[in-house]
């Protein structure tokens, strides 16, 4: 599904070149749910960032099925985004001006879908992530975890074969971020969903597959979650300790 092999990028700032990804290679399979993790600083949004293409990486490529992700002409990457990935944001990037109902509906609105197909597909939606009660409010009138699920349902309007998510749960707090985090797995049990998610949050993590831990621009590790989720998140706190990062560890 995803393939990044040999990925380097570097900032330039005047005459000094921070390297900031160092010869990165890793896959993610359909289906799976992938969390990047590593202390502040270690290029985790800058992987995600090139991923999206959204900043341009120096050696390396990346492969997005059988899309090269790398000289794609504006239109191309304008269809990629929209259609072959889905984003989740922090700080949630939902329209103040449409209601919850229209912003699931932007990214079909944006491919010129059939209105009677774009509503029965962001109706859905709702129900899988128990937002329909919501559907005719605007971001002003609901929670963090709604927007968020609200967010989450709009990545997946255009069944995407990869959704981005940075930091999803950064801003909620811990019924919040488990309400999130379970859409995350109802859109991956349900939808055969791959999602790619940047965190600090050791729980957020553990609900995942696997985790890709950069250190410094490299991957340090990658951890497979073998056992229960409480081992995996006492593993990821173990090692994100040894790492010296500044990770919670609450739950
Ligand atoms: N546009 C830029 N120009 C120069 N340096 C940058 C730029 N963007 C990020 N950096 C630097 O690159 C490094 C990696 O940044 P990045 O945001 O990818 O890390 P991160 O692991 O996501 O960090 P955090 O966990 O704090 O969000 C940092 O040292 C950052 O200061």
């Amino acid at each position: 599904m995803l393939e990044l092999n040999h990925l380097s990028k570097t900032y330039q700032t005047g005459n000094q070149a921070y390297p900031v990804l160092k010869d990165i290679s890793l896959r993610v399979e359909k289906g799976e749910f992938t969390a990047v993790m590593g202390p502040s600083g270690s290029g985790k949004t800058t992987l995600l960032n090139c991923v999206s293409c959204f900043i341009p990486f120096d050696e390396g490529e990346i492969h997005l099925g059988d899309t090269v992700m790398k000289n794609l002409t504006e239109k191309e990457l304008a269809f990629v985004r929209n259609n072959r990935l889905g984003f989740v944001f922090q700080d949630y990037m939902l329209f103040d001006g449409l209601t919850v109902f229209e912003n699931i509906c932007v990214p079909q609105i944006i491919r010129g879908g059939q209105i009677p197909q774009m509503e029965t597909r962001a109706k859905e939606l709702c129900r899988l992530f128990g937002i329909h009660h919501i559907a005719e409010k605007y971001p002003v009138d609901i929670s963090g975890g709604e927007k968020q699920r609200t967010a989450v349902a709009r990545a997946l309007m255009n069944d995407p074969d990869l959704i981005l998510a940075d930091e999803p749960t950064g801003n909620l707090d811990s019924k919040s971020c488990r309400t999130v985090i379970d859409s995350f797995l109802k859109a991956k049990e349900e939808l055969n969903a791959t999602i790619l998610m940047v965190t600090h949050d050791s729980f957020a993590a553990s609900f995942c597959d696997r985790v890709i831990v950069l250190k410094d621009g490299r991957i340090f590790q990658e951890v497979v979650k073998m056992g229960s989720r409480q081992e995996f998140f006492d593993e990821l706190l173990d090692l994100l300790r040894e790492l010296g990062g500044g990770e919670n560890d609450g739950e």
